[in-house]
């Protein structure tokens, strides 16, 4: 029995990692979970589990969750979710926290030697240097949920790093790959939380309407397989069945597809190398889907992209800039305090004004970080 620690449980990829659990029952327990504020998705979870630990992300949660639950072992925040990571009884932890504050939770968990499943893309952004170093010398498993990198991780079984000539990581285009530059001035929150393939999070899915989740998967990948930028090719397939490709150097491609369901990458990661029935999962019928589409990237209408792909190659301190500028601008345009197209405008300003500082270590990574937010905010005023 496998006892799992599960971050951001009330989240689309919590909802789905607690299926995988339901369904594999005999071989997972849930040992401890987090969420944010979200009370009423929660209770549900904490009364069918029964976690041994529960986090929430601020005292006053932790009241109100009081007067409805008796629990003994509510805890709270960043403190909190450390604590429940790297607890001496749990194995496993799934990291599906939306943000860098997953960060800390996923070092204190690798120190303590836990398998970790990991969905939570900003950690690897802000700070894959210290997070890749942590597992190799700690000689922890680093399984990836993301579904392209999971599909990487798949391609690459069995075969040599050396004879990889690029990663091909897809992109669906997000919620306005139909709609050009011009005609993204008066889009909406809804218009962009209604992505064609997948149902996620919010933040994750204005990302990929911006392509700014494409450029974090990037240096995502670069640090997960230890890939060079030059080594990572995007294209645009818009039925996100092709999940993404590795080419090698005899010029073969290997792809791993499926239907889009985020179930079978989490699953992956919790029984690797082991794969099981996840009846829930549909097959995929290819004579169905008819066609497959591909195209080229066009970075003029996804700057965002390409804002990663310069601040992954520049190293240091500046993926951190480009990530917690992005969580602050699109929390600001999911509150309607700014226009779509202004996201990209206030990241673009924080990454110019930042000197990158090379070979950060946590505290400066955390300080760059916090003070990035705060300057977003602050070019509001
Ligand atoms: N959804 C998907 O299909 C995919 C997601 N990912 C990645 O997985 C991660 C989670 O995404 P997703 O499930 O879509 O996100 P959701 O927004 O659906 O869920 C986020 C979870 O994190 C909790 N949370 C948010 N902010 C905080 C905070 N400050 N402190 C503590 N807990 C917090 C939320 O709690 P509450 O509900 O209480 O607010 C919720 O449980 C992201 O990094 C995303 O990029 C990667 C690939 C696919
Ligand atoms: C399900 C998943 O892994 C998401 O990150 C997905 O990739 C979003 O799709 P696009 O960013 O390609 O629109
Ligand atoms: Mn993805």
């Amino acid at each position: 029995m496998k006892k799992i620690t599960l971050l951001g449980a009330t989240g689309s990829i919590g909802k789905q990692t607690l299926d995988v659990i339901r369904e594999h029952h005999h071989l997972f327990e849930l040992y401890g979970l987090s969420f944010g504020r979200n009370i009423d998705k929660a209770i549900p979870l904490i009364n069918e589990f029964k976690p041994k630990k529960i986090v929430v992300q601020d005292i006053e949660t932790k009241r109100n969750l009081q007067n409805i639950v008796n629990h003994d072992y509510i805890l709270v925040g960043n403190e909190g979710m450390i604590e429940i990571s790297a607890d001496q009884d749990t194995d496993v932890l799934v990291n599906a926290v939306m943000g860098s504050v997953g960060l800390e939770a996923t070092l204190c968990a690798i120190h303590a030697n836990k398998q970790i499943a990991i969905a939570n893309k900003e950690t690897l952004v802000t700070a894959g240097h210290l997070v890749m170093e942590a597992a190799r010398s700690r000689k922890v498993s680093l399984l990836p949920v993301d579904s392209e990198h999971s599909a990487i991780f798949q391609c690459l079984n069995g075969e040599n790093h050396k004879d990889v000539n690029k990663v091909i990581i897809t992109a669906s285009g997000g919620s306005f790959r139909d709609k050009t530059r011009k005609q993204l001035d008066n889009v909406t929150i809804d218009d962009a939380l209604n992505h064609p393939n997948w149902s996620m999070g919010a933040k994750i899915t204005v990302d990929s309407a911006t392509m700014m989740n494409k450029g974090l998967e990037v240096i995502e990948a670069h640090w997960l397989f230890n890939m060079p930028y030059d080594k990572i090719d995007v294209v645009l397939h818009k039925e996100s069945v092709i999940h993404s490709m590795i080419e090698f150097a005899d010029q073969s491609v290997i792809a791993q597809l499926g239907t889009p369901d985020m179930r079978v990458p989490i699953q992956y990661a919790l029984t690797y190398p082991a794969r099981l029935h996840l009846p829930q999962a549909k097959s995929l019928n290819l004579t169905e889907v008819g066609q497959l589409h591909f195209a080229e990237m066009d970075f003029d209408r996804f700057p965002c992209l390409m804002m990663a792909y310069n601040a992954g190659r520049e190293g240091g301190t500046m993926p951190t800039v480009l990530n917690a500028a992005n969580e602050v601008a699109v929390s600001l345009f999911l509150q309607g305090k700014i226009p779509f197209l202004t996201i990209e405008r206030l990241i673009e300003k924080a990454l110019e004004q930042h000197r990158t500082i090379q070979k950060p270590n946590l505290e400066t990574i955390l300080e760059v970080d916090q003070q990035t937010r705060l300057q977003v905010q602050a070019y509001l005023n």
